[in-house]
């Protein structure tokens, strides 16, 4: 009896769907539903972010192009991000009117400009500009910025290089520079010059395949072909697998080499941000294995590897295989890639600096008051910080910096503050998870000031840190209803108060910590630890005050 197995189960069957047809539409339905800060535009494959609202002013961002690059490019909207993404069917360009429709409802929703992100498809590049071209006739100020950033052909075509991964680091980009209320002509001149310093280059191990459709290519297993695109189209040239290390190895040159027309010039001392892109499916193992071999291979060649992606960004299907991308950037484009993170380490390589320049003065409290150590244990906290900052990449998220600071202040602080500290920390992480506006900074910090009241006991008046804490607590408890703009000079008051708390320990009566066990009328310097988060405000102050375009953590 011979079995019928029919196309269908061939290849749909392969693949955990309802639908050839309608694949697409429920994808976006199931990201959409799965995603409160999503919406759907009726009757278009085009998912929008659902606050339009705080888009009013700013230039909107569009993206989009054949589905089964999962998550490009829906999986990219949001705040800092696209504002919609408008995809077609499996491997093909969506349609004008769909682009049109994305358009009209950003430009409707009072953006000041629209800005289409295209990868280098001939499809998307019609498609996409015809969509413009309408929207223009209409009013709209709208522009196009094509990302070609494949290094795969040394001579390319007519068509150009293809568009890879280095997509993904211009959304963020330009959704970097479009938050900061930047205007199109700004966005589209720094991201059309950031396009230039992008390279990508992909190797596969197996084909991949379009619902409903056999696979696009042929590997022979033990084969992998280099240089392939996104649709499974070939390559510069077919290989047995080679060790990791190698693979990488020959990738970045190929990427880096002179003669080819494609190719990215790096050389030592340059800095890059890396993209280590799974095309589908590839292993989590491999993929570590892989981000390390193209970590060290780069920094062999004297470049600084300043940011590391590695995940799935830019997918093929269920194509086995990863491609590399990396953008050579400067200062500015590094903080537009990590807009807090940036201001982080500044704020921190501030606070260190003045914490250790402290540390006698606070000692010297510490001897009429304590145990001497007070200038010691903050020290040390400093110090353990600018080692860590040295050694690794500050996260782009204020909850897991909050929560690794805590841990780091625990394990290396020491005394009553280094647990104080720590408690502060750890409150204060999980409210800025989520976000980081001014009421969230406002709640993480009366979050942080109440866990060091309820479980070191003291309160203010007692002679201790919170009499300097508090005051400016209340202080910034004001950036819940200030504007972005207005948190400098929030901040402002709050270290005034900061400064007057700690002063105004000199005539308390110390009631908590190892001061409370001295008379009274020894005690005639200002608490040491009162004096320390002080001098933590200001230092956060005249760092944010000393970046004009960044006057607010959030
Ligand atoms: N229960 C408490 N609540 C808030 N702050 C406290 C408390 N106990 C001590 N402190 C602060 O800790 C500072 C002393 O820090 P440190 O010298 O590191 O700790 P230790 O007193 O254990 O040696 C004091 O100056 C005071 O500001
Ligand atoms: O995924 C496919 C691209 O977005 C567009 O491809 P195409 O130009 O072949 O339609
Ligand atoms: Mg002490
Ligand atoms: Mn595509």
């Amino acid at each position: 009896m011979g079995f019928h197995v029919d196309l269908w189960t061939v290849t749909v069957q392969r693949k955990l769907l309802n639908s050839v047809e309608r694949c697409v539409d429920e994808a976006l339905e199931g990201i959409v539903s799965s995603n409160a800060g999503l919406m759907l535009l009726r009757g278009h494959r085009v998912a929008l972010r659902s606050d339009l609202h705080n888009l009013k002013g700013k230039v909107a961002l569009i993206s989009g192009g054949g589905s089964g690059h999962e998550p490009a490019h829906t999986g990219y909207i949001g705040r800092g991000m696209l504002s919609a993404a408008v995809a077609g069917a499996v491997f093909a360009s969506p349609p004008p009117a769909s682009i049109l429709a994305a358009i009209m409802t950003l430009w409707q929703s009072g953006t000041s400009g629209v800005l289409l992100l295209v990868k280098n498809y001939t499809g998307d590049r019609l498609n996409f500009g015809l969509a413009a071209e309408k929207a223009r006739t209409q009013g709209v100020h709208i522009d196009m910025v094509v990302v070609a950033d494949d290094c795969a052909f040394t001579q390319p075509s007519k068509a150009g290089r293809r568009g890879l991964c280095g997509t993904v680091f211009i959304h963020k980009l330009a959704g970097a520079l479009a938050e900061e209320s930047c205007s199109l002509d700004v966005i589209v001149a720094k991201v059309s010059s950031a396009v230039k310093n992008i390279g990508t280059l992909a190797v596969g191990l197996s084909p991949c395949s379009v619902p409903g459709c056999l696979p696009t290519f042929q590997l022979l297993p033990g084969d992998m072909e280099l240089g392939l695109g996104i649709h499974g189209e070939p390559g510069i040239q077919k290989s047995k697998i080679a060790f990791a290390d190698e693979v990488v190895n020959t990738m970045i040159n190929h990427m880096t080499d002179p003669s080819s027309q494609s190719h990215l010039p790096l050389k030592s001392g340059d800095t890059v941000v890396l993209c280590v892109n799974n095309l589908g499916a590839l292993s989590c193992l491999e993929m570590a294995v892989v981000t390390r071999s193209a970590i060290s291979c780069l920094v062999e060649r004297g470049v600084h590897v300043a940011r590391v992606m590695s995940g799935s960004f830019m997918t093929s299907l269920e194509m086995a295989g990863m491609s590399l991308s990396f953008m050579k950037v400067d200062e500015e484009i590094l903080r537009l890639f990590g807009p807090f993170s940036s201001v982080a380490c500044l704020v921190l390589k501030s606070i260190c600096k003045a914490l250790i320049q402290l540390k006698e003065e606070l000692n010297a409290l510490d001897r009429a008051a304590g145990d001497g150590d007070c200038g010691s244990t903050h020290d040390l906290a400093a110090t353990a910080i600018k080692e860590w900052m040295q050694a690794t990449i500050i996260p782009e998220s204020p909850c897991l910096l909050f929560n690794t600071l805590a841990g780091l202040v625990e394990e290396k602080m020491g005394g009553s503050s280094g647990a104080l500290y720590s408690l502060f920390l750890a409150a204060a992480a999980p409210h800025l998870r989520e976000s980081c506006d001014g009421k969230d900074w406002a709640k993480a910090i009366q979050a942080g000031t109440d866990a060091m009241k309820k479980y070191g006991g003291a309160a203010p008046g007692d002679r201790t840190m919170l009499d300097a804490l508090c005051p400016a607590v209340d202080e910034l408890m004001k950036l819940s209803t200030a504007s972005p703009s207005g948190h400098i000079a929030v901040l402002q008051a709050a270290v005034e108060k900061a400064e007057l708390g700690a002063q105004s320990t000199r005539d308390l009566t110390a009631k908590a910590g190892r001061a409370s066990y001295i008379a009274s009328k020894r005690l005639t310097q200002p608490d040491p630890g009162a004096v320390a988060v002080a001098a933590i405000f200001r230092a956060v102050f005249d760092t944010l005050k000393g970046k004009d375009q960044c006057s607010t953590l959030t």
